[in-house]
């Protein structure tokens, strides 16, 4: 096992001029757990991480690793390992190359070089030029890079844009052994629906703001439940509905009604001597639900 360690973020802000990219974020990262930090692009998570990684002076607040700055952790790689964007590694050298230098430079033991070029499934591919590596093979060495000082924090952006279906399988697997390993494993993503398999918990910002904090679970309203209805005389239906004290709202073909179940919508209907021409129950998904917290339902 290795003991992970809690990220701290506490009243984080970074203002660029006029621009309140990153506002008074407070929430800490756990240890065993694969966190999904999400939000819509321009929410603030690259700012975000790379104050966490020392790469951009907060405005004000913190983000620790346990209460150590990135820049004060006496191994930093051996504390976290990172990956945000795609990294540059130059065309003409191999990739075994590229991790060598760093594990000279941070006094690692060379032999982690193949080890992590076999974890991230490039074992067969480390004395290739990464010129003629894939999008997909470049993440793989980002996240071998990431490895090299088996690390107790994993920090990544993005990891999973630009993999195969297969990728996604293999880096699904591979972020749930490292959180089972005892290591705390926090990723970007901008879609709920690619990380959705992969994490426990998601922290949500919009705006540079915290939005939500939970665990995935605790996104889903599937027990909300609305149904769409439409008749002919679709204003009479609205306005049946609304007299029986239910929400609804007009759809581009019907009617929306939260919290409602079809066989009560079709009994109002009926009484109100409406005849439906559609009537369907619906339950609302986690990405609806992430779209809606972000407030970006007009996406769907
Ligand atoms: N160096 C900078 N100078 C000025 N504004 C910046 C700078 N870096 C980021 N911003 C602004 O801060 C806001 C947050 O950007 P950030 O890149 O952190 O968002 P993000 O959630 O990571 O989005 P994306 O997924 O698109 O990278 C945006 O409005 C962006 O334009």
């Amino acid at each position: 096992m290795t003991a992970g360690v809690t990220i701290e973020f506490s009243g984080l802000t970074k203002t660029f001029g006029a621009v309140k990219a990153v506002s008074d974020l407070s929430f800490t990262v756990e240890p065993g757990r694969v966190t999904g930090f999400l939000g819509p692009n321009g929410a603030g998570k690259t700012t975000t991480l790379r104050m966490l990684l020392g790469l951009v002076r907060p405005t004000s607040g913190s983000a620790t690793f346990g209460g150590t700055a990135y820049r004060d952790l006496p191994t930093p790689l051996a504390t976290v390992g990172s990956a945000l964007e795609a990294a540059s590694f130059h065309p003409g050298r191999s990739a075994a190359n590229h991790l060598l230098t760093y594990t000279q430079a941070a006094g690692l033991d060379r032999e982690r070089v193949q080890l992590v070029l076999h974890r991230v499934g490039l074992g067969a591919y480390g004395d290739r030029r990464v010129g003629g590596y894939s999008l997909g093979m470049r993440q793989r060495l980002g996240l071998a890079y990431a490895l090299l000082g088996d690390p107790r924090v994993l920090v990544l952006d993005e990891p999973i844009n630009g993999l195969d279906p297969e990728g996604i399988k293999w880096i699904r697997l591979l972020l749930r052994e490292l959180a089972d390993e005892g290591r705390t494993v926090l990723i970007s993503s901008h879609l709920l629906s690619e990380v959705q398999q992969s994490v426990d918990e998601v922290v949500i910002v919009s705006h540079g703001k915290l939005i939500h904090r939970g665990s995935l679970a605790s996104l889903d309203q599937s027990e909300q439940k609305q149904v769409i209805v439409d008749a002919t005389d679709r204003a009479g239906l609205a306005a049946a509905l609304g007299a029986a004290g239910y929400t609804v709202s007009p759809l581009r073909g019907g009617v929306l009604v939260d919290n409602a179940e079809a066989a009560d919508v079709g009994r109002i209907a009926f009484a109100a001597g409406i005849p439906v021409t559609a009537l369907s129950q619906k339950r609302v998904g986690l990405e609806e639900s992430f779209l809606h917290l972000v407030g970006e339902e007009g996406a769907l």
